[in-house]
C-alpha cells in the first residue's frame, strides 16, 4: 500500500468533493469496482465499494464521522492505493495514470485547506491551470480573465488581490472550488464543501452543483447533511461505520430507519408541500415519547 504525499495535491493542483465535467461535451464515465481499503494494521475502512457515475450526474456520500468518506475520495483520486478493486475513467485505470493526467481528469477539493500560501487569491486560483502548463510556461491572459469571471460569479471579486492566507475557512473553501473549475477536470471531488459555510452559502453551493451538472459535469460530494442528497435527488452513497457502502438513487436509499441507524439519532423525513422532495428533521426524542 502506498500513501502518497499531501504535498502532491498542491503541485498537481488536485484539490477535496468530486465533480465530473464533460470536456467539450465529451461524455465521461467513472467506474468503481469492488474497491476496498485498510490503513496499515487497521481493520478495513470500507469493502467492495461499487458504483458508476456519468457526466451530468452527482453522487452525494453520507456517513458518520470517521466512516471513511475522505479515505474513499482519496482512493478515487489515486492519493491512496486501495487493497483491492479498480477505479476507471473512460475505461482507463487511474492507478496507471501519472499525477498530471489524474489532475486533468479529476479536480479534488479537500476538507482541510491549507492557509500557508502567501499568493493572492487570483494567483492561487490561476494555479489550477498547472496540469496543462509546461515547466517554464505561464498562465495566459484568458486564464486570468476566466479567474476574474468565476470570482465574480461566486461573489468573491473583492478578495481577488487579498492574500489567500488571510481568507476565512468558508472563503477558502469557495476559492478552492473555483480553482478546481479553472483546472477543467473531467471529474471533480468535493470533501465536505459546505463544512465551513453559513447556511446561505451551503445552499448556494448545492445550487452551484446543480448548475455544474447541467453544464455536463458529474459531481461527487461528501456531506453530513442528508438534505443535500435529498435536494440534489440523484445518486447517493451511504458509507456505514462498518465499511459497508450502499449506492442508489436518493429516494431509494434514504429512509428514516437508515438515517437513525447511521447517525444514532432521532431523525424523521418530512414532506414539504412546496418542495418535491422530503427534508430531514431532528425529532428531539419525540419519536421515543
Ligand atoms: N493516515 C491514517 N492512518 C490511519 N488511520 C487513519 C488515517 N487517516 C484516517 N484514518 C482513520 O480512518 C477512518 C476514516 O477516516 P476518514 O477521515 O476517511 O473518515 P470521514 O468519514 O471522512 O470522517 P469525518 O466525517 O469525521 O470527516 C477514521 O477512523 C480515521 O481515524
Amino acid at each position: 500500500m502506498t500513501i502518497k504525499y499531501f504535498d502532491r495535491i498542491n503541485r498537481s493542483s488536485i484539490l477535496c468533493l468530486i465533480i465530473i465535467k464533460a470536456k467539450d461535451a465529451i461524455s465521461v464515465k467513472l467506474e468503481v469496482k469492488n474497491l476496498s481499503f485498510a490503513y496499515p494494521k487497521s481493520a478495513p475502512t470500507f469493502s467492495n465499494v461499487n458504483f458508476d457515475l456519468h457526466s451530468g450526474e452527482s453522487l452525494v456520500i453520507l456517513g458518520p464521522n470517521g466512516a471513511g468518506k475522505s479515505t474513499l475520495l482519496n482512493c478515487l483520486v489515486n492519493l491512496l492505493t486501495p487493497v483491492s478493486g479498480t477505479v476507471k475513467i473512460n475505461d482507463a485505470e487511474i492507478h496507471r495514470m501519472n499525477p498530471k493526467e489524474v489532475a486533468q481528469e479529476m479536480g479534488y477539493v479537500q476538507q482541510q485547506l491549507l492557509s500557508v500560501f502567501s499568493y493572492s487569491v487570483r494567483d492561487y486560483v490561476v494555479m489550477g491551470k498547472a496540469p496543462y502548463l509546461g515547466m517554464f510556461s505561464q498562465p495566459r491572459k484568458e486564464d486570468y480573465e476566466k479567474v476574474d469571471q468565476l470570482l465574480e460569479e461566486f461573489g468573491l471579486s473583492q478578495f481577488a488581490n487579498h492574500s489567500y492566507a488571510d481568507l476565512s475557512g468558508g472563503q477558502r473553501q469557495r476559492v478552492a472550488i473555483i480553482r478546481t473549475l479553472i483546472q477543467t477536470p473531467s471529474i471533480i471531488l468535493l470533501d465536505e464543501p459546505t463544512a465551513h459555510l453559513d447556511v446561505g452559502n451551503q445552499y448556494k453551493t448545492v445550487e452551484k452543483i446543480k448548475e455544474l451538472k447541467k453544464q455536463g459535469y458529474a459531481v461527487i460530494m461528501t456531506t453530513h447533511n442528508p438534505d443535500h442528497a435529498l435536494i440534489l435527488d440523484d445518486k447517493t452513497g451511504i458509507l456505514e461505520a462498518s465499511g459497508r457502502f450502499t449506492f442508489g438513487e436518493a429516494k431509494d436509499v434514504i429512509n428514516e430507519k437508515m438515517l437513525n441507524e447511521l447517525y444514532q439519532c432521532d431523525l424523521s423525513l418530512k414532506e414539504v408541500p412546496e418542495l418535491n422532495h422530503q427534508i430531514c428533521v431532528y425529532m428531539g426524542g419525540k419519536n421515543n415519547d
